[in-house]
């Protein structure tokens, strides 16, 4: 089993929170409580399984009103983060690009990112164009999912696949990992067998 901490920004009421409550609680709240822990985060726990691997995963749900000195701390610890802007607000998209290069800034090398554009339910009050998130994404090589937490759309597939890009991006890590654990569990087997044989 391996553990990943993963981190949703960023702009206020873009419905980070209602995204992490519905992949975990399978839960929606129409009414807005901001997101304002000790540190301006808060995180739920779940665990997926990706290529046979039991992943669980830590995702951290930022404050949007946060001054991003705060959030930039938390950057620093994230193998995986999920860039939400709301299609019913040009504003939350416009500032994706300037999240993009503060995360390029502190978040660690081989950080994984995908670009949510969320409340995809909105389309009356719809000001994001749907080719402008593929626009971003090409622009910044990230994957791209339309998502509605109040309808459930997309919501378990971007988790997943975010997962599968961080899983992806240490695997050479986890493999060393797997490779030390099973010498370590056969030496251990070796030694249990010596003791019930009584040979050194
Ligand atoms: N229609 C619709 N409304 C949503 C969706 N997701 C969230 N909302 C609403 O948008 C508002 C803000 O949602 P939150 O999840 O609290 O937003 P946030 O990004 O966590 O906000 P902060 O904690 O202030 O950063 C709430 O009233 C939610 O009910 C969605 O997919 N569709």
């Amino acid at each position: 089993d391996v553990l990943f901490r993963l981190l949703l920004i960023r702009d206020s009421r873009v419905g980070k929170t209602c995204l992490l409550c519905r992949f975990t609680d399978n839960e929606f709240h129409s009414s807005h409580i901001s997101t304002i822990g000790s540190q301006g985060v808060d995180f739920k726990m779940n665990t997926i399984e990706v290529d046979g691997i039991k992943v669980r995963i830590q995702i951290w749900d930022t404050a949007g009103q946060e001054r991003y000195q705060t959030i930039t701390k938390q950057y620093r610890r994230a193998r995986g983060i999920f860039l939400v802007y709301d299609i019913s607000s040009e504003r939350s998209y416009q500032h994706i690009m300037k999240w993009v290069s503060v995360v390029n800034e502190y978040a660690p090398e081989g950080v994984q990112k995908i670009l949510i554009g969320n409340k995809a339910d909105e389309e009356q009050k719809r000001q994001v164009g749907r080719k402008q998130g593929q626009q971003l994404t090409k622009e910044y090589g990230m994957d791209f999912y339309k998502t509605s937490a109040c309808t459930n759309l997309n919501i378990k597939e971007s988790f997943t696949r975010l997962t599968e890009l961080v899983l992806q991006a240490h695997r050479k890590e986890l493999d060393g990992v797997r490779t030390r654990a099973s010498k370590e569990l056969a030496l251990a087997e070796l030694e249990e067998d010596e003791r019930q044989t009584g040979s050194p």
